[in-house]
């Protein structure tokens, strides 16, 4: 059983005032993109799990864990205990999604592993768990889990968990500078609440854009590249100052717009056609600044199986 997974961009991240929870209150519009992971589920003696770079990338998986801690593993023991069998199944990831780099790459995998192990072991006709239970799940993995089960684009309210699909009309086209290195999320909410305290600023309640939504509905690149925003930005530039001339490089090249992706360190760029897209790759490939650029279309479907 093999399940597709898609990478994320942020369009708006809103973050309101930090919860008692230690989560924060978001306006998260998700856009899943063409970058995917691909996790391989089979039957097997006991649990286990294998990572690799996809063959179509260049990832570097060096930092994933290959125990508990990984989140693919927590989905299948998380689907196994609520159909009541063993966990036994051998997991392989097969990553394209850059590692730590605010593409979701992690909680991509969780949704594939959620998607696979359900089918795996839920065989019937009338499956026992549903779409809408395996996305009430991964909120339990992570709060980017359950958009990646869903994908297309999806307005996220309450940690970013609670979703609504968002119209949309065309494909936009992407540009994705990756960073050596990836930020911790923790640590970039954690940077955004010092910078907000240091200022004296009070975090509103953020509220969904409506030019970001007209855009999205209107298939208008242009006014889509004008309107994408990123609460925790200022705190990825902070912890990686290096960043600003990835983003300032891009907007020099034409690109419509330009923002850290989530938590970052991933750089993204809008472009108005499929062919700006890739002269923008191009040049931005020349300035040596990013890792690696990458290219990829959105809106895409969440996981699914091949
Ligand atoms: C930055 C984003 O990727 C944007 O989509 C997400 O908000 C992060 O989602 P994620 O990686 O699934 O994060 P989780 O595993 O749920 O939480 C990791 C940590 O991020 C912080 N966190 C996450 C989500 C949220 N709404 N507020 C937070 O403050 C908390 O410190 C939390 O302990
Ligand atoms: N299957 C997995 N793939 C990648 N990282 C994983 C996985 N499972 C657990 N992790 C851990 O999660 C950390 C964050 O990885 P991930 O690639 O999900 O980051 P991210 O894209 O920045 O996440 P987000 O955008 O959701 O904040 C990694 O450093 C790694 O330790």
């Amino acid at each position: 059983m093999s399940v597709r997974v898609p990478a994320k961009v942020n369009l708006q991240l809103g973050v309101g005032p930090i919860r008692d929870d230690g989560y924060h209150d978001l306006v998260n519009v998700f856009h899943a993109v063409s970058l995917f992971d691909e996790v391989t589920v089979e039957r097997a003696p006991g649990l286990e799990v294998r990572v690799q770079a996809s063959p179509y990338s260049r990832v570097r998986v060096d930092g994933v864990p290959v125990d508990e801690d990984n989140l693919a593993v927590r989905a299948a023991l998380l689907v196994a205990a609520r159909l009541g069998v063993e966990p036994d199944v051998a997991i392989r990831i097969r990553k394209a999604i850059p590692v730590a780099g605010g593409m979701a790459g992690g909680s991509a995998d969780a949704a594939a592993a959620l998607v696979a192990c359900a089918r795996l072991w839920d065989d019937r006709e009338q499956p026992v768990l549903t779409r809408d239970d395996l996305m009430d799940l991964g909120a339990e993995l992570g709060s980017d889990v359950p958009f990646a089960v869903l994908g297309g684009t999806a307005v996220g309210l309450g940690r970013g968990e609670r979703l609504t699909p968002a119209l949309t009309r065309g494909t936009f086209h992407w540009v994705f500078a990756t960073a050596d290195g990836g930020l911790s999320t923790p640590a970039v909410y954690a940077e955004c609440d010092r910078i907000r305290a240091e200022r004296g600023e009070a975090a509103a309640p953020p509220r969904v854009s409506e030019e970001l939504m007209t855009a999205l509905a209107t298939g208008d690149a242009k006014a889509l590249g004008a309107a994408l925003t990123n609460d925790l930005q200022p705190a990825a530039l902070a912890l990686r100052p290096s960043l600003r001339r990835v983003l300032d490089a891009g907007l020099e090249f034409g690109a419509a717009g330009a923002l850290v992706s989530g938590s970052g360190p991933t750089c993204a760029f809008l472009a108005e056609t499929g062919e700006d897209a890739a002269d923008l790759a191009e040049a931005l490939d020349g300035t040596g600044f990013a890792e690696q650029v990458l290219r990829a279309d959105g809106p895409v479907p969440g996981a699914a199986t091949r």
